[in-house]
Parts: structure tokens; C-alpha cells; sequence
């Protein structure tokens, strides 16, 4: 069952009051149901749902009977409202495992601000975060609109609230272990569990080679999926000197076995009806996963076929079964990146890019090695975004919008053009020798387009827990030689993207090269759009402090509370306040 929202619909029970006032505090509830529910879509493609109480609540004995129907229909977050004076610590939702937020009609006949106020104080008092939505303007009681302030906030806390909601009760699932000593591939379980609500899994690389060798898979799709793929995935060319490419006999097999390699660690993950009905009922079920990764380097890629073209598909919105669901598939089982990809897809529904922090390229060395002077968009230099083999072509940039502009979309608003044409911009380059020696093919494109994303990056830091890093900026296209002169740099036949962070002149953000030096990990994961300001929201409700943003001051929204740990320095307060509240479970 999917996550829900609870409305809470609060009043002031005095007789005269309750009958005067019950039609309006219902109508918000139901405005705010309706809003939430035309405006959201769950990570699976439908609307999010709401429920509403079933009576107005003046006090514990309803406030029971609420959450009584709620536990039953997996709320995971309530929003009360109300345009009236009512009884803040009796009415509250005191239920410990939701995310909570009050939203107080602005008018004065009956000041359902004030009541928000004072709910605000006993949340902040007992411990309870809670967010606080407030219209600017005042509103006249008979209006039963909500102002577009109110919308934004009302949207934004469902839309984070639905993130944590979906993550709950799921798995994270390690195939295989630790990558080349990469820290973010050690799964810390009890972060996952206890700031996630995931249960992380280990499942052996060797799971992937039994399937195999026991022919484990549904063969009929395997035929489709391989037919398909030799239809559509592009053959590139090979950079390995003459003498160490592969043959194309064996290229042949290469490419037989990455197909069934991401049918079954998609099986493995998320499970497959086809398989019980081949008399594998355990492997049917799947392990619940909400994300996974692949160690592959390096007791895999030294002698098996790489695993990009499984990553890639898999993180695609697409696949030979058509238009689906991004598969979170984290390259060298960068566990804290997968985290980062899984941030990021649950507030766009759309697919996350999986990337090494690669290089910073400042306009004056791009100009030495190019004889170009960086300008636009590329004026104050840029960073170069480059996985080691596998992205997923969401991430070339070929999806169009409504006005035709460039894009990475919802997994369920993609056309079959947008398909056409990311598949078209990929090229399946032989996998680098130098590196892996068991072959396979790596995803080669260019983000050739400038796009707004935003960049991510969960840590672990030893004496604070986990921080969440955003930087919002631009896709960046480079004049075509440049471009070249650049990527042939470095391996080309990975996924490039040049990345500008938008500057904001302080701190981090101050130039470029801060951004990159301040970087917590090699590796980072962009999503389409300028979602830091969800990021943050987010992140309060996880208790996981956000320690580099450029967001303005003004879009961050956090619970009340977060003011009482001090409201000069943002940062700082939030430090506090999550280390104070501590992880969401326990
Ligand atoms: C091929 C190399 O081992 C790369 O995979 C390596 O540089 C990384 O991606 C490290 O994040
Ligand atoms: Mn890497």
C-alpha cells in the first residue's frame, strides 16, 4: 500500500463555536485533499492519496479515533488545519512515526493562526518536529481558496512526506560488496535503517552467475530483451589498442550475457512472477529492493563482462518492456550515491544520474588546453561529470518537454520519441581493457543541452552522522572541438556531462573550484530541475543536516522547531536540531 497522507480537520469544540465553524475547517481539509491529490503523483505514476478524519477534532478522544483509521491505511504523514482557535497539546497528532504539519488559516474572526502558534510551541516543547504553514495575506472567511503560498508549502511537505513514506519498510540490496576501497560501498546498516527506514541486503556476485549457468531467467523475455537490444543499443567504437580488442565473436557473447545480467539483478531486486512459474518461488519474490548496487570492480570486471549496460538500463525510464520505473542500480555499490539517486528520484519521478566528481576545469585551463575562452554558462569554468561506464540516457539530455526544450522527465510522461531518441544519442563502446578485462560494453553520450539540475551527494562524517550536499546549476554544452579536446582527455567512451553550479558569491559557492573542492566523495548523482529547496525539506524530515546548498534563504523550509536551535545561522541551527532529534527510527 502506498503512503498516505492524513488530513486532520481541528476545532474548537464549544458548542456554538463547533456548529459555526464545522463547514469551514471540513472545507480546507477537503481543499487541501484535493490540492495534494491533482498535483501529485507517487513514484509508481498515481495520484497520492489522501484521507481525511472522519469527524472534526476538538480533542484526544477524536485526535484517537483519527489516528485509529490512519494506522490502518498506512498515513505516513498528517496535516491538520484549521481557521480557528483550538486546543493545541489535546488536538495534536502525537503519533511518533509521522511527519507532521499544521496549516493555520489566515483570517482574524476566528484566528486559526494563533491556534497554529501555540500547537507549534507544544510540538517544539514535547519533541515533536512539525512544519508550519501560514498564508501571507490575510483572508476573508468566506474565501475557500488556498493562496499560492500556502499551496507551495502544502505541496512541498506532501511531496517530501511522500518520499519518506515510500522509502519506509523497503530494501537496499548490495550485490556483491566494497568497490576498489570506495567508503560509500562499506553499507552502513544503520543508517539505512535507522534514517531510512530500508533494510539493507547483501546478495553475492556469484547469485548473478548461478542464474545464469542454471538459466534462471524467463527465456522468452531474455529473447525479446536481446533481440531488442541489437535492434536499438548502438554498437560504439573501440578505443582499446588493435591487439587487446575483443573479437566479434566474443563481442557477440558480450552482449548475450549483460542482457540476461540485468534481467536478473532486476529479478533479483524486485522479483519476477515468470520465475515461480518455472519452479523458483523463492527467486520469484524478489527482495523488496527501493534501490541496489553493483560492486563490479573488481572481482567481477576482471574477468565477467562490465556491468554498465545493466546499471544504465536499469537507472533508464525505459527498457525493451517500454516505458517503466527507474531501477536504482548504484555503480561500484556506492551505497551513500545510491542514497543521493534515490533523493532525487523520489521527488521528480524521474530517473538519477550516477556520475564521478571527475575534474574542475577552470576557464583559464580550458583555455590553455583549447584555446577557448570559457563564456556563458561555462564563464567561471565547470566540472566534469563522468561515470565510469554507465548512466542512465535519461542523462543525454534528448527527452523534450511540452515547449520542446530539453529535458529529463517523470518515467511515465515519456514518449516513445523521447525513447527514440535517448537510445539514438547512446553509443555501446567496448569496455576500456586497460581497466576490464572481462569486456562488456559501456554507455557513451553527451548532455548536450543545457538543462537546469541539481547535483547531490549523501556523506557519512564521523562525529555528525550523515549530511546532505546540493549544488543547483546548469547542463553545459561546449563548442564541438572543445568538447573533443576535453573528453579525449579522459576516457571516451564513459558518459560525459559538464556541470556549472550557479554562484552565488558566498562560501562554497563563491566560485567554482569551491564547489568541487568541497565535494564530500568521488561521486555525486544530478537530477533534472532546481529541487534543492525539496532536498532540504527532506532532509529535516530524515534529521540529516545539509552541509553545502545554494538555495536562498527565503525557499527553506523546515519544521518550526528548527527556529528554536537558533535562526541567524541556518546552517549551524540545523547541525543542531537534527543531532537533538536524532535519526526518524529507532
Ligand atoms: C575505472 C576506474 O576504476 C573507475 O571506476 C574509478 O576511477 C572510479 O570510478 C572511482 O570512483
Ligand atoms: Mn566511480
Amino acid at each position: 500500500m502506498n503512503a498516505k497522507i492524513g488530513i486532520r480537520p481541528i476545532i474548537d469544540g464549544r458548542k456554538a463555536e463547533r456548529e459555526n465553524l464545522e463547514e469551514k475547517v471540513m472545507s480546507m481539509a477537503v481543499a487541501a485533499k484535493e490540492l495534494i491529490e491533482g498535483n501529485l503523483k507517487y513514484l509508481d505514476g498515481t495520484p497520492v492519496q489522501c484521507v481525511i478524519a472522519d469527524t472534526t477534532i476538538s480533542g484526544s478522544a477524536q485526535a484517537r479515533d483519527c489516528a485509529e483509521k490512519f494506522s490502518k491505511e498506512n498515513v505516513t504523514a498528517t496535516l491538520s488545519v484549521t481557521s480557528c482557535w483550538c486546543y493545541g497539546s489535546e488536538t495534536m497528532d502525537t503519533d511518533p512515526n509521522t511527519i507532521k504539519a499544521i496549516w493555520g488559516f489566515n483570517g482574524t474572526e476566528n484566528p486559526g493562526a494563533v491556534y497554529l502558534a501555540a500547537a507549534m510551541a507544544a510540538h517544539a516543547q514535547k519533541g515533536y518536529p512539525a512544519f508550519s504553514i501560514y498564508g501571507k495575506d490575510v483572508q476573508d472567511k468566506s474565501d475557500t481558496s488556498i493562496p499560492e503560498d500556502v499551496q507551495e508549502k502544502i505541496l512541498q511537505f506532501a511531496r517530501c512526506a511522500v518520499a519518506v513514506g515510500t522509502m519506509k519498510g523497503k530494501s537496499y540490496v548490495n550485490v556483491g560488496s566494497v568497490s576498489m576501497g570506495i567508503q560509500g560501498s562499506y553499507c552502513d546498516d544503520q543508517f539505512f535503517q535507522k534514517y531510512l527506514g530500508i533494510r539493507p541486503e547483501f546478495v553475492d556476485m556469484t547469485e548473478v552467475l548461478r542464474r545464469m549457468k542454471n538459466e534462471i531467467y524467463d527465456e522468452e523475455e531474455y529473447k525479446r530483451a536481446y533481440e531488442w537490444t541489437r535492434k536499438n543499443c548502438k554498437d560504439g567504437f573501440d578505443n582499446n589498442k588493435p591487439e587487446i580488442q575483443h573479437t566479434a565473436e566474443q563481442k557477440e557473447e558480450e552482449w548475450k550475457f549483460v542482457v540476461k545480467m540485468t534481467m536478473i539483478i532486476r529479478d533479483i531486486m524486485l522479483g519476477n512472477p515468470r520465475l515461480k512459474e518455472l519452479g523458483y518461488y523463492e527467486e520469484s519474490l524478489g527482495r523488496n529492493a527501493i534501490a541496489g548496487g553493483f560492486q563490479g570492480q573488481r572481482m567481477w570486471s576482471d574477468w565477467q563482462p562490465v556491468g554498465d549496460f545493466a546499471e544504465a538500463i536499469l537507472n533508464s525510464s525505459f527498457d525493451w518492456n517500454g516505458v517503466r520505473k527507474p531501477t536504482i542500480l548504484a555503480t561500484e555499490n556506492d551505497t551513500l550515491n545510491a542514497t543521493s539517486m534515490l533523493f532525487g528520484q523520489l521527488l521528480t519521478n524521474s530517473a538519477s544520474v550516477f556520475a564521478d566528481v571527475r575534474t574542475y576545469w577552470s576557464p583559464e585551463a580550458v583555455e590553455r588546453v583549447s584555446g577557448w575562452k570559457p563564456e556563458g554558462l561555462a564563464e567561471n569554468g565547470f566540472i566534469h561529470l563522468i561515470n565510469s561506464g554507465a548512466a542512465a540516457l535519461d542523462g543525454s539530455a534528448r527527452s523534450k518537454d511540452s515547449e520542446g526544450k530539453p529535458c529529463m522527465k517523470p518515467w511515465y510522461e515519456m514518449k516513445e520519441e523521447d525513447v527514440t531518441a535517448c537510445l539514438e544519442a547512446t553509443q555501446w563502446c567496448p569496455a576500456s581493457a586497460g581497466y576490464f578485462q572481462g569486456g562488456g560494453f559501456s554507455s557513451q553520450f553527451y548532455t548536450k543541452a543545457e538543462m537546469p539540475v541539481t547535483l547531490m551527494r549523501v556523506n557519512l562524517v564521523h562525529g555528525v552522522g550523515p549530511t546532505l550536499q546540493i549544488a543547483e546549476g546548469y547542463t553545459v554544452v561546449l563548442p564541438e572541438e572543445v568538447h573533443d579536446i576535453l573528453n579525449q582527455r579522459t576516457d571516451p567512451t564513459w558518459p560525459t556531462t559538464w556541470f556549472a553550479p550557479r554562484l552565488t558569491g558566498e562560501g562554497a559557492f563563491s566560485d567554482v573550484y569551491s564547489v568541487m573542492a568541497n565535494w564530500g566523495a568521488n561521486h555525486g548523482s544530478f537530477s533534472y530541475g532546481h529541487i534543492g529547496k525539496e532536498l532540504i525539506t527532506l532532509a529535516s524530515m530524515l534529521r540529516i543536516p545539509v552541509s553545502l546548498h545554494n538555495v536562498e534563504r527565503k525557499d527553506i523550509f523546515r519544521p518550526h522547531c528548527f527556529a528554536g536551535f537558533g535562526t541567524a545561522d541556518l546552517e549551524s541551527a540545523d547541525y543542531r536540531a537534527c543531532q537533538a532529534y536524532g535519526p526518524l527510527y529507532r
